[in-house]
């Protein structure tokens, strides 16, 4: 895999390693994105020339919830119920859950519309991370939503449990001594 950051030692390898495990399950013929839900939410695409082409970091679910209670004078550390988010939260608690629900998806859509366009296919998300789960459900809706407008149908997101260790196993393979 090509790697486009300037500086390619500046990436996490924990980022790196994620998309090698991606591409050991997918053929690579059409672009991907891992969406890793961890500390941070990192979403990362792979163009279908295997070529890494860079990705958002930003804060992640759980960062965002103790910033909140943390930064200001009168916010909880509000649960993520993981039901139906509404438009219009009409409480404290919900509005802090559904706002985080929106800021996660919304950056992520941002970067799937981006690579549709650029690279005229509807990228394949396959997601990861111990906070992914009450992020999942929005996503894949937003996800069918853009991609049936653009024509592409609906798309399922992947899960992936460990694709570090997926990747890390396949460099292990390849490397000389293996
Ligand atoms: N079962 C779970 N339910 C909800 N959130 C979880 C769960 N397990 C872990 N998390 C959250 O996921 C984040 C860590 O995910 P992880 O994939 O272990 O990331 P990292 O690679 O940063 O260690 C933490 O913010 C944690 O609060
Ligand atoms: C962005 C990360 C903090 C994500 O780590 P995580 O939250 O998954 O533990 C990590 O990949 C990292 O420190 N990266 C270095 C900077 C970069 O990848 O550009």
């Amino acid at each position: 895999m090509k790697n486009c950051y300037l500086n390619p030692a500046e990436l996490g390898p924990d980022r790196w390693l994620g998309m090698l495990g991606v591409l050991t399950r997918q053929p690579i013929d059409r672009p991907l994105m891992l969406v890793s839900f961890g500390t941070a939410t990192t979403v990362d695409t792979i163009d279908d020339h295997e070529t890494f082409l860079g990705g958002l970091i930003f804060p992640g679910v759980s960062m965002m919830q103790t910033s909140l209670g943390a930064g200001t004078a009168r916010l909880p550390i509000a649960p993520m119920p993981g039901q139906m988010w509404p438009p219009f939260p009409q409480g404290t608690q919900a509005a802090i859950a559904t706002g985080i629900v929106a800021a996660q998806t919304g950056a992520i859509m941002r970067q799937w519309q981006q690579v549709a366009e650029h690279l005229g296919q509807a990228p394949l998300v396959f997601v990861t991370g111990g906070a992914r789960a009450a992020i999942l459900p929005e996503l894949q809706a937003r996800i069918d939503a853009f991609s049936v407008d653009m024509g592409f149908g609906t798309i399922p997101i992947i899960e992936c449990e460990s694709p570090v260790l997926d990747g890390l196993r396949a460099v292990a393979q390849h490397s000389p001594d293996a």
